[in-house]
This record gives structure tokens, C-alpha cells and sequence, in this order.
């Protein structure tokens, strides 16, 4: 049933590895019974592993799929090279374009689905490998046009735009990485970033502030991870060396990278002809629906619906956001 989500070391996905690209993956393989309909693929964001999928993974396997859903560049099992150029948008979509081959072979078709960073992902991946995706879908994050100009984020802030992305200047910053080191920390942080308050209401992380280091050791546990839950997601992080975060956080150290790579696609109107689903979180501060308004010139076929839930949708709002994909799979790309 929909309600039905993985457990941490659940028994009902494998666990594998494989060299893609010359880093090691790690990723958890579902197989439905009988011949899988397809395979989909799905990409987490920050600060996640793909354990954030586990309140769809059994759905999509009980709709005949195989699901496999790797810990991205940087995170979980997978490596966390120290450089920032192989977390670019380009390089991290050849890493699944190749994993995915693994399973489909050369010729064969993925769906393809994201939440947060893996949103911004799986809108470039079918840019750069159109013949590999037969539908994409991102929850949380909408398309981002590529750009033929380069406006450095701190500069687009400074004129009061964009400024839910005002985090990311501490988060592309030195200061998270060395706040934030060891299992205590760590349990703080995912506290924090997952919605936990202090004891008189006050979030921790504000998208428009950033972290408040000094208020991480008097909040109370989110609501939003169990108490397993959240010490799988500590054992995840702690398993890289201090400091942790480096890997996770070079994703907002790509921006001039992404922007590079993104001009040839700028050229020229930029349209996505194969079935895609954009699903909205309303209270998702970082991502608010309202920037999703300009997307629909760049998509054949787009369906864009919305929950009522925060970032956290994949959890929040689970059964909703499985009911969205399962009636966009069967109605628009099967
Ligand atoms: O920072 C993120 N998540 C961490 C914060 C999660 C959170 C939110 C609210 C409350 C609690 C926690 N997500 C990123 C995901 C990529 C987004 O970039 C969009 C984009 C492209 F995709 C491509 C080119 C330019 C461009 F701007 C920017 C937000």
C-alpha cells in the first residue's frame, strides 16, 4: 500500500555497488515480481541519501517497476571526491546515464525521477541523453532555463531577487562543512534541516538566513524522522571523513560549472519532448511553486500538480505524491 515505506536495511531492496565513471556508487535495487514494466530511477537531493525515496520505492516496485536509487555523488555509500568538477549537473547525469545502461543496455529507456538537487539533475540529464528517458518528473524543483548570461548568486541577492536561495551563500561557504563535523553535530544538523525547533518554536535553518549554528544543540527532535530514521542518516554521513558535509556541499559550489556546461543548450529554446510531471510542495520555502510559473514553454508534455506539504514531501505527503506519479505513469507514459 502507499502508506508502506522502507525501513532502514530493509530486506525487500539488494544493496550494490558498481564503478560508474571511475567513483563508486552505491545504490538499492528494487525488483517487482515477473518481468519489470520498466526500470525508474530515482535521484535524491541535500541534504538526503536514497533512503529519502523510502515512502515510494515499494509503491513503484508494486506497479511492476524495477527502482533503483543510488546515494548521488558525495553522499552514503557512494564516493565523495574532494575536487568540485564531477558534481556538475553534466558530469553527475553521464554517472546515472551510465548506470542506468547497466540495467537497460545501450538502446533501452529509463524513467527518470528527482527531489531537490536530484530535480535540478534529472531537467538537464534528458538534455544531454534525449534517447535514454522515456519521462521525467521532479518533486519540489522546477525547470531551471539554461542561461546564456552568468550572474553570480551573491550579486542576484544584493538586488533582492532570488533571496530563498540566500542559504546557499553559507552553504557554498566554508563555514557549514567546518560547523558541522562528527555524529553529534551531524544528528543536529538533520534535526534542523528536517524542520526540528527550539523548545520556544524557533527553526534552526531559514532559507533566507541560512543555519543558526548557535541555536543547533537546543532543538527538539523533527517530526518528520523516527528516531531510526534518523540515526541511519547519521551513520550515512558519519561514514565519510571529517569533513562530512565537503561532498554534499560542492553541489552549491558548481554554479559557474553548470553555467558553462549549459551554453550550448542555450542557444537555442530549449523544449523536453518526452513525458514530464512537475510536482509542487506549497510550503516548500527554498522552492515555492510560484517559481515553476515560466516553465511550461520548455516541455511538450508537462503535468505540474502540487501537495500540501514542505520540502519534505516525499515523506510529508507521501501517498499523495505516489498517487501523482502512479497516475502520470500509467496515463502519460505508458
Ligand atoms: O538547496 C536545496 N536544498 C537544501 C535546502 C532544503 C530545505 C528547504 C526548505 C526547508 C528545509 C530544507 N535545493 C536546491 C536544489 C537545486 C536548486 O537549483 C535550481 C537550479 C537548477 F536546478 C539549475 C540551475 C540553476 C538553478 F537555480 C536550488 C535549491
Amino acid at each position: 500500500s502507499a502508506a508502506d515505506k522502507l525501513t532502514p536495511g530493509d530486506t525487500r531492496v539488494k544493496y550494490e555497488t558498481a564503478q560508474i565513471r571511475g567513483k563508486t556508487y552505491s545504490y538499492m535495487l528494487g525488483e517487482p515480481e515477473g518481468q519489470p514494466k520498466d526500470t525508474i530511477v530515482l535521484v535524491h537531493g541535500f541534504p538526503d541519501i536514497g533512503f529519502g525515496w523510502r515512502c515510494q520505492i515499494p509503491y513503484l516496485i508494486s506497479l511492476g517497476l524495477r527502482v533503483v536509487v543510488p546515494d548521488m555523488l558525495g553522499y552514503g555509500g557512494t564516493d565523495a571526491p574532494a575536487e568540485i568538477e564531477p558534481y556538475s549537473l553534466k558530469s553527475v547525469s553521464d554517472d546515472l546515464a551510465e548506470l542506468a545502461r547497466k540495467f537497460v543496455g545501450e538502446d533501452g529507456q529509463i524513467i527518470l525521477g528527482g527531489h531537490d538537487w536530484g530535480g535540478a539533475v534529472v531537467w538537464r540529464l534528458p538534455l544531454w541523453h534525449p534517447k535514454l528517458i522515456k519521462g521525467v518528473f521532479s518533486v519540489c524543483t522546477p525547470f531551471p532555463p539554461p542561461r546564456s548570461e552568468y550572474h553570480d548568486l551573491k550579486d542576484v541577492i544584493a538586488l533582492g531577487i532570488l533571496t530563498n536561495f540566500k542559504y546557499q551563500l553559507q552553504f557554498r561557504g566554508p563555514e557549514t562543512e567546518a560547523n558541522i563535523q562528527g555524529e553529534e553535530k551531524l544528528r543536529q544538523f538533520f534535526t534542523c534541516m528536517f524542520g526540528g525547533r527550539t523548545s520556544d518554536g524557533e527553526p534552526a535553518f531559514d532559507v533566507s538566513k541560512g543555519i543558526l549554528f548557535d541555536k543547533l544543540d537546543s532543538l527538539k527532535p523533527s517530526p518528520l524522522l523516527s528516531k531510526e530514521e534518523l540515526e541511519y542518516y547519521v551513520k550515512k554521513y558519519a561514514a565519510h571523513p571529517a569533513p562530512e558535509l565537503h561532498g554534499p556541499l560542492n553541489w552549491y559550489r558548481t554554479a559557474k560549472l553548470n553555467f558553462e556546461e549549459d551554453r550550448p543548450l542555450a542557444e537555442t529554446p530549449t523544449v523536453l519532448e518526452m513525458p514530464s510531471l512537475l510536482v509542487t510542495a506549497e510550503k516548500d520555502t527554498a522552492l515555492p511553486p510560484e517559481m515553476a510559473r515560466n516553465m511550461d514553454k520548455h516541455f511538450k508534455d508537462l503535468t505540474k500538480k502540487s501537495v500540501n506539504a514542505s520540502h519534505w514531501a516525499l515523506t510529508q505527503a507521501g501517498p499523495q505524491v505516489n498517487e501523482y506519479i502512479g497516475e502520470w505513469i500509467k496515463s502519460s507514459v505508458w
